[in-house]
Parts: C-alpha cells; sequence; structure tokens
C-alpha cells in the first residue's frame, strides 16, 4: 500500500514540481544526512476520521463557508501531528523553503503587483520529498484519494444542489500544495482571498483545506486564522495541534494574525507550521458563481476595510 501510494504520487506530483525546484536543494537533498523512513501515518483510521466529519464540512462549507474541526487533534494523533512537525523541520534543515510571496490586486486599475510577506517561508511538497517528509506525502496522498469524493457525494446526498449552490465538482486528480512557517515575533498574513481571479487567470482552486502542525500550541502564541464569512462576522481559528480547516479559495476572505508576537523570532518552538491544500474543481461553474450566498462578501468585506 505505502509503496504504491508512493510511485503513483511522486509520478504525479515531480513533474508539476520541476520548474520551482532550485539547484541547491537538488544538491542538499542528495547528501542529505537524514535516513529515509517509513511512513507510520495510520492510513485507515485516517480515513475513518474524514469520513467521519465530511458531511458536517460539506453542509458547513453550503451554510457558512467554511469549517473547522472542533478539536485540536480531531483528526489525526498529537504524535502523528508531532512526527509531521519534525518531518517540516527536517525539509527546512534541507533548504527546501523559500521566502513566501504573494500578490496584490488594485481595486481601482485592477492591476497585480507582487509582494514578500514578512517572516513566512514556504515550500511546495512533493514526491520527491518522500525520504524525508514521508507521512506529509502519505497525509497529502490520501487526503487527494478521500476527500474530494467524500465532499462530493455528502453533498449530492444532502440534496443541497440547487439553483444557487453549484455541486462542489472536486477534482480527485491534481492539486496544490504549500507548506509555510510563520515565524515568532508578529509575522503575518494580510487579509486575501485565495483564488481572486479564478477563471479570468485560470485558477480553478476552489477549497483550500489547512492543517496545522503546532502539537505544543499554548494559549497566546497567537497566530489565529481570522475567518471573515460575513462582512460583521469574524471567527478567529487557534492554529494549535492539527486542527484542520477548510474554506472556499474563491469567495472567503481570511488573514492570519501575529505570530507569538511577544516570542524572539529565533524561538523556533513558536514557529507556527501550516501544511495548505487547495483542491481544484471540475464544475467551473462553481467558481465566483454569481449566485452563491458568498459571492459578494469579498467586494464588501475590501470595500469596507478601504474606506
Ligand atoms: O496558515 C494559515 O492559517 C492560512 C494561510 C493562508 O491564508 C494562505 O496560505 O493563503
Ligand atoms: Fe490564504
Amino acid at each position: 500500500m505505502f509503496q504504491a501510494t508512493r510511485s503513483i504520487f511522486s509520478q504525479g506530483l515531480t513533474k508539476n514540481h520541476a520548474c520551482v525546484q532550485n539547484k541547491t536543494s537538488i544538491l542538499t537533498r542528495c547528501f542529505s544526512s537524514i535516513e529515509p523512513r517509513e511512513p507510520v501515518l495510520n492510513v485507515e483510521q485516517f480515513q475513518q476520521a474524514l469520513l467521519k466529519h465530511a458531511p458536517l464540512i460539506s453542509k458547513s462549507l453550503v451554510t457558512q463557508g467554511f469549517y473547522a474541526t472542533p478539536e485540536p487533534f480531531s483528526v489525526l494523533s498529537k504524535e502523528m501531528i508531532t512526527v509531521m512537525r519534525e518531518q517540516s523541520i527536517n525539509l527546512r534543515n534541507e533548504g527546501r523553503y523559500e521566502q513566501s510571496w504573494s500578490e496584490k490586486i488594485d481595486a481601482v486599475t485592477g492591476k497585480v503587483t507582487r509582494f514578500d510577506k514578512q517572516g513566512v517561508f514556504a515550500c511546495e511538497p512533493d514526491g520527491q520529498d518522500y525520504d524525508t517528509a514521508p507521512d506529509l506525502i502519505l497525509y497529502m496522498s490520501v487526503l487527494l484519494q478521500t476527500l474530494p469524493e467524500l465532499l462530493n457525494v455528502c453533498q449530492e446526498r444532502a440534496g443541497d444542489v440547487n439553483d444557487d449552490i453549484e455541486a462542489f465538482g472536486l477534482s480527485m486528480s491534481s492539486f496544490n500544495a504549500k507548506l509555510a512557517v510563520t515565524s515568532p515575533g508578529g509575522s503575518v498574513y494580510p487579509l486575501h482571498i485565495d483564488n481572486p481571479q479564478g477563471l479570468q487567470a485560470n485558477d480553478i482552486r476552489k477549497l483550500t483545506c489547512i492543517i496545522y502542525l503546532n502539537p505544543d500550541y499554548e494559549t497566546g502564541d497567537g497566530g489565529e486564522l481570522r475567518i471573515v464569512s460575513a462582512v460583521d462576522e469574524k471567527i478567529d481559528i487557534p492554529p494549535d495541534g492539527g486542527r484542520m480547516v477548510l474554506f472556499w479559495s474563491d469567495e472567503i476572505p481570511h488573514e492570519v494574525l501575529p505570530t507569538a508576537p511577544n516570542a524572539d523570532a529565533g524561538d523556533s518552538s513558536k514557529d507556527r507550521y501550516a501544511l495548505t491544500l487547495w483542491i481544484p474543481t471540475d464544475n467551473y461553474q462553481a467558481i465566483h458563481n454569481p449566485r452563491s450566498k458568498f459571492s459578494v462578501l469579498g467586494d464588501e468585506v475590501f470595500s469596507k476595510n478601504n474606506s
């Protein structure tokens, strides 16, 4: 099972990744001192946990535009999240992370400008990272093979497809992945929507799915994900344990509040790790659907913030 997953996965993602991979990381990877190991993720247990949460995720996405697991270790155990954090750190030690950046769109001119996110570093894990981070790769593989179909089926069974609500049509064949670390000392992500341009930019990402890898998170460590699900409704979700959060990539504004604002930037115990998967839709009508109840949320929130 592990072997099969591994080869399918590396073939699928390696090609896509070739263009962003730099030479330094190839070299450091060849001479890595970390012994390759087998993953310890219990695939069946993880799939069962996804199965249990799927109806709630589907319903909550339809009604609120987002879902957060109620407990920090609902889908994966503390031990598993600890292993995944260690593997994320190992990738960092191999030089796999780069300065993270994003794009801003000017509301008036529509001009897109790129900016660095201070104190945020990220990598795009793929099949080539398997020896260093087998559980991260297996997690991504199992999630992709399980969750999109489960959510599509749950939505159909609940009868939640109608004139206003398009079928999710979540894709099972591709996704984008990002492993990001946000440094203590107050690093943030400004308010944004992950896929603001949609089809105009050939961006068909529909669902953002984040798992936090912060097993020892304490109250006061900050870095909450602030989701704006209605103009005057903000929900702050702590990035604790292995909490999983999902929301519509094309509709839901969100930001990350300062990470451990009172800690030293070099205090690695307060680094905030998050593994994000973006799942595209095969139903293009679902992207920025004008009849969706969240269709004007972004415009309302950003115009309010600018006034
Ligand atoms: O790490 C998080 O909580 C959110 C990250 C995010 O918004 C993004 O990567 O676009
Ligand atoms: Fe985002």
